[in-house]
């Protein structure tokens, strides 16, 4: 079968955009192709989820955040997801001795918000069958595809095979995306992967007394430096909690007696709220997973094809932006088909042009994020600094943004972001040590101005006021 000029999907004037992924992403740029009239055939190797008792996929919830809402509010979508997301004011830090202090994530009404991922993935699904020029073909699995024609090869779920044809493929196939296979063939195809040491392991906090069993409205860290565990809320009052730790580490847990001790030694707090017998159980109900990241460039090959999503971009989870960015990924397209009148020889490498800088920042900024989450956030000094950037951000709303904000309120660039934080960095951390620098060097000339001629006589006097204080 081929799609081609004079077929139902396809006009004259109607471009045939085939979309391999029917994921987060893959459905979000359904919708969007269809919006702007294109004939969209979105290819999906798993079986329709809707339809599907159990939806096998990574972790259960997302935090979905501002580039995220902005992509979903472009093709009407962002109040339905957004109705049914628990809004996370700020991280609350559980300590060892089970403390639990909350940090804002920015300024009050500033949330990221938890949302169900299979909802999510089929909402999305339905909004782009409603458009009546797509097609949703499940049970259809990208085999292989030729640079030079163009044409794809799909295995269907009965065993047969297919080949089609698009005016433009999009790969939206995820982190080992079958698309990007044959870029990587391509000269001057820039390509790195890194899989983390650190695996992941989510486990359900049941509800207690009919409400959740810890305040919804965060997200729940114990922050233990070299590792962490994490908990979302989702709408039924459960919370999903992630444990992400060195797979050293969880290969050492081999018994349900070990699983409680090590529990018992770093999460006391959240033992009576998971069920000793629960955690035991489902501690080995599957094996931890991994995390890997991805990075390459260019994003397209000639004017035939382009990847977004975690086919151009797997990031580690760690700022919650994989799908955010994905997201935005799409508006991003949207966008420069606009400015470019929809003429992909222009689109795809400006594409490429604009979006590989972000990605790649958004990438490491992940990276970083694991750091502040399982261990800056124990510092006194990270603390400091981030009341101190609020209350800068505060009087200079436009001078001074933190970090975070940038990234998860804004649509700042990624790239943007670091360099403006950087930029912040050097000069918050100048001017503390000018202040610092000042107050000592102020310190000394008053003592010294006060100081009595002789070190005996300064002791003198120190004594005779230590006898005043005392006679109080
Ligand atoms: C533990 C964890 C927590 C996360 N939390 C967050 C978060 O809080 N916020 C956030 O923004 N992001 C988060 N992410 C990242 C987010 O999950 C991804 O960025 C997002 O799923 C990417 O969507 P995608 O559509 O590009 O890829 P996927 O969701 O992986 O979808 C790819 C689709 O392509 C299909 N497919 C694969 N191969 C083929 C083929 N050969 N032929 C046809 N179809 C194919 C797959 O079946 C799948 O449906 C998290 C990730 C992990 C691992
Ligand atoms: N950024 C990140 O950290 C990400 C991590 N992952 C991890 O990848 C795993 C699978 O993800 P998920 O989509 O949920 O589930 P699946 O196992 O269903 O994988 C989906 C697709 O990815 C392929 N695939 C899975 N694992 C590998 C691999 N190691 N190498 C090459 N291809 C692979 C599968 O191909 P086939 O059907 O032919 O086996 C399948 O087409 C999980 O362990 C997850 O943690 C995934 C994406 C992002
Ligand atoms: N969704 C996640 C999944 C895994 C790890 C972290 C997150 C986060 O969202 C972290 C949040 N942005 C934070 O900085 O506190």
């Amino acid at each position: 079968m081929e799609y081609s000029p004079g077929d139902s999907r396809s006009t004259s004037k109607r471009k045939v955009i085939a979309v391999v992924g029917g994921g987060l992403v893959g459905a979000l740029n359904a919708c969007y192709f269809a919006k702007r009239g294109c004939g969209v055939e979105l290819f999906e190797s798993r079986e329709d989820i809707r339809q599907a008792k159990i939806v096998r996929g990574r972790s259960i919830n997302l935090a979905l955040s501002h580039r995220g809402r902005q992509a979903l509010k472009h093709v009407g979508m962002e109040e339905k997801i957004v109705s049914k997301g628990i809004p996370m004011n700020a991280r609350m830090i559980h300590s060892l001795e089970g403390k639990r202090s909350p940090i804002p994530y920015g300024k009050k009404g500033q949330y990221i918000l938890s949302v169900d991922r299979a909802n999510l993935n089929k909402e999305l699904l339905t909004a782009a069958e409603e458009y009546p020029n797509t097609k949703l073909n499940f049970g259809h699995k990208l085999l292989d595809w030729s640079i030079e024609s163009g044409a794809m090869t799909f295995l269907r779920s009965d065993g047969t095979k297919m080949e089609i044809k698009a005016d433009l493929i999009v790969g939206c196939d995820g982190a080992f995306s079958a698309i990007r296979k044959q870029f990587l063939r391509q000269s001057r195809f820039n390509y790195s992967q890194t899989y983390i040491p650190h695996g992941y392991m989510e486990l359900t906090m049941p509800p207690k007394n009919g409400d959740f069993a810890m305040e919804p409205n965060f997200l729940h860290i114990w922050p233990r430096n070299s590792f962490m565990m994490i908990a979302l809320p989702n709408l039924d009052k459960t919370f999903t909690c992630t444990l992400f730790m060195p797979f050293e580490e969880f290969e050492k847990i081999t018994t349900g007696e070990q699983v409680l001790e090590f529990f018992q030694t770093y999460f006391p707090d959240s033992i009576p709220l998971l069920g000793e017998d629960a955690l035991k159980r489902d501690f080995f109900r599957l094996p931890a997973q991994a995390m890997v990241s991805v990075k390459c460039s260019p994003y397209h090959m000639g004017n035939k094809c382009v990847i977004m999503g975690d086919a151009a971009h797997a990031v580690v989870p760690f700022y919650g932006q994989g799908m955010n960015a994905g997201f935005e990924d799409c508006l991003v397209f949207n966008e420069i088909m606009d400015q470019l009148n929809e003429d992909f020889n222009a689109v795809l490498p400006e594409y490429t042009r604009i979006r590989v800088p972000d990605d790649h920042a958004i990438a490491d900024l992940a990276m970083y994020n694991y750091i502040e989450m399982r261990a800056h956030v124990n510092s006194k000094w990270f603390i400091f600094r981030k009341y101190l950037d609020n209350f800068l951000h505060f009087f200079m709303p436009n001078k001074i943004i933190p970090l975070y904000t940038m990234v998860t309120f804004t649509r700042t660039r990624y790239h943007e972001a670091v360099q403006r934080w950087q930029w912040q960095n050097k000069v918050i951390n100048w001017s503390l040590f000018l202040c610092g620098t000042i107050s000592a060097v102020g310190g000394t000339f008053l003592l010294i101005r006060h100081l009595p001629q002789s070190p005996s006589l300064l002791v003198d006097q120190l004594w005779a006021r230590v006898q005043v204080l005392k006679g109080f």
